[in-house]
């Protein structure tokens, strides 16, 4: 079986700087992404022309700034991640030069090849979040997968992750009791789970 050696991590954005170049409709997208999982990520969004509905989702998130015009070699600065969603090749390939000189993990919309990392497709339910990854072999497979699981979990694991916050805060004793009952809690938690499907 191939394996997929991605190495998921879940990023504060609101802690550093992102880059998002393009304002169509794959740039549209990006920036869904990155603010349906935080409104207050930080973007420097750089484009000569946006569709209304990205100028829209901008001036909804307090730290997104849209600027108008082509991309400059230092929009760079102080950056921290980026986010290629134009509709020119050449010159995605141009700054992923740069960002691998300087070190800035890059994302090249539809580019696995370019790509330092790629998006996930996300479910979410309150604080419970999981990132899909097909390795790049379906996109498609990624959503439907996200769509299945989001139908799949139900409302309630919001609050039974709520209770499960109160129960570990109160829990006394060392490290390794602590983990024994939360262990044993949850692993009742799945039998029933299966007694009652
Ligand atoms: C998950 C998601 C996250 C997001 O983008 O936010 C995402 N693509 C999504 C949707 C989607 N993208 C495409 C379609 C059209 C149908 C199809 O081709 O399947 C659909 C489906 C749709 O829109 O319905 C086109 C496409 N995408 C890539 C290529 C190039 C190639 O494969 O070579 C092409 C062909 C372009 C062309 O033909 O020109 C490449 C990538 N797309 C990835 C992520 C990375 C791999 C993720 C993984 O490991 O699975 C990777 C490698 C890099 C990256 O872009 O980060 C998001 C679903 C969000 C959700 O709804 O949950
Ligand atoms: N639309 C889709 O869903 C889709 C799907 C798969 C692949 N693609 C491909 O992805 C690419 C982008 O598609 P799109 O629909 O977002 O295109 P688009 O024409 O809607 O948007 C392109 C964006 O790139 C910006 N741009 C171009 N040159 C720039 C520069 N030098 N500096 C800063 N910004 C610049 C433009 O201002 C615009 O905001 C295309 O090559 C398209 O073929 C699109």
């Amino acid at each position: 079986m191939s394996q997929n050696t991605l190495f998921p991590v879940f990023l504060k954005l609101e802690n550093f700087n992102t880059l998002l170049v393009g304002g169509g409709n794959v740039g549209l997208e990006k920036l869904t992404a990155l603010l349906v999982n935080n409104p207050l990520a930080n973007v420097m969004v750089v484009a000569d022309r946006y569709l209304e509905e990205t100028e829209k989702l901008a001036k909804s998130s307090p730290n997104v700034v849209l600027t108008y015009r082509k991309f400059e070699f230092d929009d760079l600065n102080n950056k921290q991640l980026v986010i290629l969603a134009t509709d020119n090749f050449e010159l995605h390939k141009e700054i992923k030069l740069k960002t691998t000189e300087l070190g800035i993990l890059t994302n090249v919309a539809d580019t696995p090849a370019l790509c330092d990392f790629y998006l996930g497709s996300i479910v979410r339910k309150g604080d419970l979040k999981i990132a899909i990854s097909t390795n790049g072999k379906s996109p498609t497979l990624a959503k439907r997968m996200r769509q299945y699981l989001e139908e799949a979990i139900p409302d309630s694991m919001q609050s039974l992750l709520d209770n499960m916050k109160t129960f570990r805060d109160k829990l006394k004793g060392d490290f390794s009791t602590k983990l024994e009952v939360l262990n044993d809690l949850t692993s009742s938690m799945i039998e029933k789970e299966k007694k009652d499907n």
